[in-house]
Protein backbone atom coordinates (compact mmCIF):
# COMPACT_ATOMS: atom_id res chain seq x y z
CA UNK A 1 0.00 0.00 0.00
CA UNK A 2 1.29 3.81 -0.85
CA UNK A 3 1.89 6.33 1.94
CA UNK A 4 -0.92 8.31 0.05
CA UNK A 5 -3.51 5.31 -0.28
CA UNK A 6 -3.02 4.73 3.67
CA UNK A 7 -3.18 8.42 4.20
CA UNK A 8 -6.44 8.34 2.35
CA UNK A 9 -7.68 5.69 4.32
CA UNK A 10 -7.34 6.98 7.60
CA UNK A 11 -9.05 10.12 6.29
CA UNK A 12 -12.25 7.78 5.61
CA UNK A 13 -11.99 6.37 8.63
CA UNK A 14 -11.39 9.80 10.41
CA UNK A 15 -14.59 11.11 7.91
CA UNK A 16 -16.83 7.86 9.18
CA UNK A 17 -16.04 8.34 12.81
CA UNK A 18 -16.88 12.09 12.51
CA UNK A 19 -20.22 11.21 11.42
CA UNK A 20 -21.48 8.28 14.26
CA UNK A 21 -22.24 9.22 17.58
CA UNK A 22 -23.17 7.63 21.51
CA UNK A 23 -26.13 9.01 21.57
CA UNK A 24 -29.24 11.06 19.90
CA UNK A 25 -30.69 13.98 22.12
CA UNK A 26 -33.98 15.23 20.46
CA UNK A 27 -34.13 19.32 21.51
CA UNK A 28 -36.28 22.26 21.44
CA UNK A 29 -36.25 25.74 20.75
CA UNK A 30 -38.95 27.37 21.82
CA UNK A 31 -40.41 30.82 22.94
CA UNK A 32 -42.06 34.42 21.94
CA UNK A 33 -41.97 35.55 18.36
CA UNK A 34 -39.43 37.47 16.97
CA UNK A 35 -37.14 36.06 19.88
CA UNK A 36 -34.14 35.26 17.76
CA UNK A 37 -34.96 31.26 17.77
CA UNK A 38 -34.02 30.40 14.36
CA UNK A 39 -30.94 32.73 14.43
CA UNK A 40 -29.56 31.26 17.43
CA UNK A 41 -29.73 27.31 15.91
CA UNK A 42 -28.10 29.03 12.70
CA UNK A 43 -25.44 30.17 14.90
CA UNK A 44 -25.15 26.98 16.64
CA UNK A 45 -25.01 25.10 13.38
CA UNK A 46 -23.16 27.49 10.40
CA UNK A 47 -21.64 29.73 12.99
CA UNK A 48 -22.57 32.75 11.47
CA UNK A 49 -25.57 35.29 11.90
CA UNK A 50 -28.99 34.61 9.82
CA UNK A 51 -29.52 37.65 7.98
CA UNK A 52 -33.04 38.58 7.11
CA UNK A 53 -34.88 36.14 9.37
CA UNK A 54 -38.33 35.55 8.56
CA UNK A 55 -40.93 34.17 11.09
CA UNK A 56 -41.06 30.45 11.05
CA UNK A 57 -43.71 28.67 9.66
CA UNK A 58 -44.77 26.10 11.57
CA UNK A 59 -41.38 24.04 12.38
CA UNK A 60 -37.47 24.18 10.82
CA UNK A 61 -35.05 21.21 11.84
CA UNK A 62 -31.35 21.66 12.18
CA UNK A 63 -28.93 18.86 13.24
CA UNK A 64 -25.12 18.58 14.68
CA UNK A 65 -22.71 16.24 16.13
CA UNK A 66 -21.27 17.92 19.09
CA UNK A 67 -18.60 16.39 21.92
CA UNK A 68 -19.53 16.98 25.56
CA UNK A 69 -17.51 15.06 27.98
CA UNK A 70 -15.67 12.47 25.83
CA UNK A 71 -18.78 10.85 23.99
CA UNK A 72 -20.48 12.32 20.66
CA UNK A 73 -23.60 13.80 20.91
CA UNK A 74 -25.86 14.03 18.01
CA UNK A 75 -28.19 16.81 18.39
CA UNK A 76 -31.55 16.96 16.73
CA UNK A 77 -32.89 20.24 17.16
CA UNK A 78 -36.58 21.43 16.23
CA UNK A 79 -37.33 25.13 15.63
CA UNK A 80 -40.49 26.04 16.40
CA UNK A 81 -42.43 28.86 15.46
CA UNK A 82 -43.33 31.59 18.52
CA UNK A 83 -46.18 32.62 16.45
CA UNK A 84 -49.57 32.00 18.73
CA UNK A 85 -51.27 30.73 14.91
CA UNK A 86 -48.46 28.17 14.96
CA UNK A 87 -49.14 27.04 18.33
CA UNK A 88 -51.34 23.81 17.60
CA UNK A 89 -48.45 22.45 15.16
CA UNK A 90 -45.28 23.18 17.26
CA UNK A 91 -46.88 21.43 19.86
CA UNK A 92 -47.09 18.41 18.55
CA UNK A 93 -43.31 18.30 18.24
CA UNK A 94 -42.88 18.45 21.68
CA UNK A 95 -43.58 15.47 22.81
CA UNK A 96 -40.69 13.07 24.26
CA UNK A 97 -37.98 16.14 23.51
CA UNK A 98 -34.94 15.60 26.31
CA UNK A 99 -34.00 19.27 26.08
CA UNK A 100 -35.03 22.56 25.26
CA UNK A 101 -34.15 26.27 24.84
CA UNK A 102 -36.56 28.38 25.99
CA UNK A 103 -35.93 32.15 24.59
CA UNK A 104 -37.08 35.71 25.00
CA UNK A 105 -35.35 38.64 24.26
CA UNK A 106 -33.53 40.91 26.83
CA UNK A 107 -35.08 43.61 25.25
CA UNK A 108 -38.76 43.00 25.19
CA UNK A 109 -40.75 42.75 28.60
CA UNK A 110 -43.47 41.03 26.60
CA UNK A 111 -41.23 38.18 25.16
CA UNK A 112 -40.31 37.53 29.20
CA UNK A 113 -43.65 37.83 30.93
CA UNK A 114 -44.69 35.04 28.57
CA UNK A 115 -42.39 32.29 29.70
CA UNK A 116 -44.60 30.66 31.88
CA UNK A 117 -46.68 29.73 29.56
CA UNK A 118 -43.92 28.40 27.32
CA UNK A 119 -42.34 26.21 29.89
CA UNK A 120 -46.01 24.88 31.01
CA UNK A 121 -46.29 23.59 27.41
CA UNK A 122 -43.05 22.33 27.81
CA UNK A 123 -43.44 20.17 30.96
CA UNK A 124 -46.74 19.24 30.24
CA UNK A 125 -46.48 18.32 26.24
CA UNK A 126 -42.60 17.19 26.24
CA UNK A 127 -42.15 15.80 29.35
CA UNK A 128 -42.03 16.95 33.32
CA UNK A 129 -38.38 15.87 33.30
CA UNK A 130 -37.15 17.84 30.36
CA UNK A 131 -34.16 19.83 30.32
CA UNK A 132 -34.72 23.47 30.00
CA UNK A 133 -31.94 26.14 29.61
CA UNK A 134 -33.56 30.01 29.64
CA UNK A 135 -31.48 31.93 27.17
CA UNK A 136 -32.06 35.89 26.87
CA UNK A 137 -31.35 36.73 23.71
CA UNK A 138 -30.12 39.51 22.68
CA UNK A 139 -27.70 40.32 25.17
CA UNK A 140 -25.84 42.64 22.08
CA UNK A 141 -28.88 45.56 23.05
CA UNK A 142 -27.31 46.23 26.08
CA UNK A 143 -28.77 49.75 25.64
CA UNK A 144 -32.54 48.89 24.76
CA UNK A 145 -32.76 46.08 28.05
CA UNK A 146 -35.74 45.67 29.32
CA UNK A 147 -35.54 42.80 31.40
CA UNK A 148 -32.32 42.40 34.28
CA UNK A 149 -30.20 39.46 34.35
CA UNK A 150 -30.83 39.15 38.24
CA UNK A 151 -34.65 39.17 37.41
CA UNK A 152 -34.61 36.24 35.44
CA UNK A 153 -31.52 34.42 36.80
CA UNK A 154 -34.28 34.86 39.74
CA UNK A 155 -37.16 33.12 37.54
CA UNK A 156 -35.07 30.18 36.01
CA UNK A 157 -33.72 29.29 40.20
CA UNK A 158 -37.84 29.32 41.30
CA UNK A 159 -38.56 27.12 38.25
CA UNK A 160 -35.58 25.09 38.03
CA UNK A 161 -33.92 26.01 34.77
CA UNK A 162 -30.55 26.49 33.56
CA UNK A 163 -30.09 30.15 32.98
CA UNK A 164 -27.53 32.09 30.41
CA UNK A 165 -27.87 36.10 28.51
CA UNK A 166 -26.93 34.91 24.31
CA UNK A 167 -26.28 37.02 21.42
CA UNK A 168 -27.21 35.27 17.98
CA UNK A 169 -25.64 38.16 16.62
CA UNK A 170 -21.92 38.00 18.20
CA UNK A 171 -22.44 34.51 18.49
CA UNK A 172 -21.91 35.00 22.65
CA UNK A 173 -22.96 31.87 24.50
CA UNK A 174 -24.58 29.92 22.10
CA UNK A 175 -22.30 27.13 21.62
CA UNK A 176 -22.27 27.25 25.80
CA UNK A 177 -26.24 27.07 25.78
CA UNK A 178 -26.47 24.10 23.47
CA UNK A 179 -23.58 22.20 25.61
CA UNK A 180 -24.86 23.20 28.86
CA UNK A 181 -27.83 21.71 28.15
CA UNK A 182 -26.60 18.26 26.46
CA UNK A 183 -23.86 17.85 29.51
CA UNK A 184 -26.79 17.70 31.75
CA UNK A 185 -28.82 15.25 30.04
CA UNK A 186 -25.83 13.06 29.69
CA UNK A 187 -24.87 13.49 33.22
CA UNK A 188 -28.38 12.41 34.21
CA UNK A 189 -28.06 9.51 32.35
CA UNK A 190 -24.61 8.60 33.52
CA UNK A 191 -26.28 8.95 36.76
CA UNK A 192 -28.94 6.38 36.12
CA UNK A 193 -31.54 9.72 36.98
CA UNK A 194 -32.42 9.31 33.11
CA UNK A 195 -33.43 5.81 31.42
CA UNK A 196 -32.19 6.33 27.29
CA UNK A 197 -34.54 2.93 26.69
CA UNK A 198 -37.47 4.78 28.94
CA UNK A 199 -40.17 5.60 25.42
CA UNK A 200 -40.37 8.91 24.74
CA UNK A 201 -37.03 10.22 26.69
CA UNK A 202 -35.77 11.73 23.88
CA UNK A 203 -32.72 9.66 23.58
CA UNK A 204 -31.35 7.44 21.91
CA UNK A 205 -28.14 5.19 21.45
CA UNK A 206 -25.63 6.41 18.43
CA UNK A 207 -24.28 3.85 16.20
CA UNK A 208 -21.06 4.28 18.23
CA UNK A 209 -22.64 3.11 21.04
CA UNK A 210 -21.88 -0.41 22.79
CA UNK A 211 -26.10 -0.29 23.44
CA UNK A 212 -26.78 0.10 20.01
CA UNK A 213 -24.90 -2.68 18.82
CA UNK A 214 -26.22 -4.63 21.20
CA UNK A 215 -29.84 -3.49 20.26
CA UNK A 216 -28.96 -4.45 16.75
CA UNK A 217 -27.80 -7.69 17.06
CA UNK A 218 -30.43 -8.61 18.91
CA UNK A 219 -32.98 -7.47 16.16
CA UNK A 220 -31.16 -8.87 13.56
CA UNK A 221 -31.02 -12.36 16.00
CA UNK A 222 -34.73 -12.14 16.04
CA UNK A 223 -35.08 -10.93 12.42
CA UNK A 224 -33.01 -14.55 11.67
CA UNK A 225 -34.91 -16.34 14.40
CA UNK A 226 -38.75 -15.11 12.68
CA UNK A 227 -37.14 -15.84 8.52
CA UNK A 228 -35.78 -19.54 9.91
CA UNK A 229 -32.51 -18.58 8.27
N1 LIG B 1 -29.59 42.43 17.90
C1 LIG B 1 -29.93 41.16 17.78
N2 LIG B 1 -30.92 40.81 16.94
C2 LIG B 1 -31.25 39.51 16.85
C3 LIG B 1 -30.59 38.50 17.60
N3 LIG B 1 -31.14 37.31 17.30
C4 LIG B 1 -32.10 37.56 16.41
N4 LIG B 1 -32.17 38.89 16.13
C5 LIG B 1 -33.14 39.54 15.22
O1 LIG B 1 -34.43 39.30 15.75
C6 LIG B 1 -35.37 39.11 14.69
C7 LIG B 1 -36.11 37.79 14.89
O2 LIG B 1 -35.19 36.69 14.80
P1 LIG B 1 -35.70 35.20 14.48
O3 LIG B 1 -34.55 34.29 14.72
O4 LIG B 1 -36.35 35.13 13.17
O5 LIG B 1 -36.79 35.05 15.63
P2 LIG B 1 -37.68 33.76 15.98
O6 LIG B 1 -37.74 33.67 17.45
O7 LIG B 1 -37.18 32.57 15.25
O8 LIG B 1 -39.11 34.19 15.42
P3 LIG B 1 -40.36 33.23 15.03
O9 LIG B 1 -39.86 32.31 13.97
O10 LIG B 1 -41.43 34.14 14.54
O11 LIG B 1 -40.77 32.51 16.28
C8 LIG B 1 -34.58 39.18 13.39
O12 LIG B 1 -34.73 40.47 12.86
C9 LIG B 1 -33.14 38.94 13.82
O13 LIG B 1 -32.23 39.62 12.98
C10 LIG B 1 -29.54 38.90 18.49
O14 LIG B 1 -28.90 38.11 19.21
N5 LIG B 1 -29.26 40.25 18.53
Amino acid sequence: MTEENSLLGLAVIGVFFCFISDFLFKFLVIGSAGTGKSCLLHQFIESKFKQDSNHTIGVEFGSRIVNVGGKSVKLQIWDTAGQERFRSVTRSYYRGAAGALLVYDIASRETYNSLTNWLTDARTLASPNIIIILCGNKKDLEAEREVTFLEASRFAQENELMFLETSALTGENVEEAFLKCARTILNKIESGELDPERMGSGIQYGEASPRHAKHMHGTQLQNRQQCNC
